[in-house]
């Protein structure tokens, strides 16, 4: 049975903070210098929290790559043509994209949703190659209306939630966002300006490699976008159905899913931060559970990273998506879960404790 939207939104709860004090005090006991393992801690506290366990395993990994087309392509707005999309779902079919190296390398299965890419990808699904909820043959033009209605914004968030779901009960313990849709860096970069008020010339970047001329294009279109659509910042399904995209709807659904579930998900770059500043938007506890697994070498990436509130695992000057950035940080997230439950404490190690420590502020 699927879940609508308005429940998913309601059953969305912050990470109980006494888990968190709980797993800090265990994090604090470690036969180690106090915080001394950095970052590894506060990653190990979180899922800890999420998972309300002092065993958060995370070892089942999926990387969930969601694909969609884009009408502003019409617009000049990539470096890449509009076919480059389904072709590309068709390399990380045969396993030959960087997705597919990178999480074989790492551990981590991938899942590819068809969420509106503008050909029929229908042979693929019944490979089961793919899964499809695919929405529409692409996003209306965003430079000349609203990229699509609100119930097929809904209708994708769904889809995301679905797709969380189907994945939780297959057994995964640790999710991570993907994308492939070419032309998708430009309604990322036009969410970003709705909810933040900032400029899109201060958010805009050259996704696959534009040059000045082009970029400046761009910045122009998404400057037009905001104008012709007037997307309400205080109304994230406004803003995503008018200035989003299906597979970010995707992303951005199976993020409330993950928050939903209570399973950790690891958001890849620009792209999914897109869909995450949806999701924060519609339900501000689903920060709690997500990881933000880079820092994007798209300008738009730190702003979002800002507003989430999210410090970035890796800084690799990865500028690619399609998840292989959460790939990448997903072992460095599943090292840490194991730090809080393999790890042993002074007293159990028989490690004489610290000295020459009080008054220490830590961090
Ligand atoms: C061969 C190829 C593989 C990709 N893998 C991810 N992207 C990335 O680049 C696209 C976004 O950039 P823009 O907005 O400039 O089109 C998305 O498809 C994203 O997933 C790719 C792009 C290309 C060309
Ligand atoms: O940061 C990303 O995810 C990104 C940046 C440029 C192009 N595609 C994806």
């Amino acid at each position: 049975m699927q879940l609508s939207l308005e429940e998913v939104l309601t059953g969305i709860r912050p990470v109980e903070q006494a888990w968190r004090v709980k797993a800090r005090k265990r994090l604090d006991d470690l036969a180690i210098p106090r915080d001394s393992l950095g970052c590894l801690l506060d990653l190990a506290e979180q899922l800890a929290g999420i998972k309300e366990s002092m065993m958060p395993s995370v070892a089942k990994k999926m990387v969930v790559t969601m694909a969609g087309d884009h009408g502003v392509v019409a617009e000049g707005v990539s470096a890449f043509p509009q076919e480059v999309t389904p072709q590309m779902v068709n390399n990380i079919v045969a396993g030959g994209a960087a997705i597919n190296v990178l999480a074989e390398a790492a551990g981590v299965g991938v899942t590819i949703v068809d969420m509106g890419v503008a050909v029929d990808l229908s042979s693929l699904v019944e490979q089961k190659k793919i899964l499809s909820y695919k929405v529409a043959y692409g996003t209306q033009n965003i430079a000349k209306g609203p990229a699509m209605t609100r119930e097929q914004a809904v209708q994708a968030l769904e889809a995301g939630i679905e797709v969380a779901g189907l994945l939780m009960k297959s057994g995964i313990e640790l999710l991570g966002t993907g994308d492939m849709g070419i032309g998708n860096t430009t309604p990322s970069s036009a969410i970003l300006a709705a909810f933040s008020g900032r400029s899109p010339r201060q958010v805009t970047g050259r996704g696959t490699g534009l040059n000045d001329s082009a970029l400046e294009n761009k910045i122009k279109v998404i400057e037009k976008a905001i104008a012709i659509n007037k997307p309400d910042g205080k109304d994230a399904l406004d803003v995503l159905a008018k200035v989003g995209g299906f597979e970010i709807a995707g992303i951005a659904g199976l993020i409330l899913g993950a928050a939903y579930y209570r399973v950790p998900v690891v958001v890849d770059g620009l792209i999914s931060s897109a869909g995450a500043l949806v999701a924060k938007n519609l339900a501000p506890d689903t920060v709690d559970y997500m990881i933000a697994a880079h820092q994007s070498m798209e300008p738009g990436h730190q702003y979002m990273l800002e507003v989430l509130g999210l410090k970035p695992i890796l800084n690799l000057n990865l500028r690619l998506g399609e998840g292989t950035g959460a790939a990448l940080a997903m072992n460095i997230v599943e090292t840490a879960s194991r730090v809080i439950y393999k790890m042993l404490t002074f007293t159990d190690a028989g490690v004489t404790g610290p000295e020459n420590t009080e008054g220490m502020v830590h961090a």
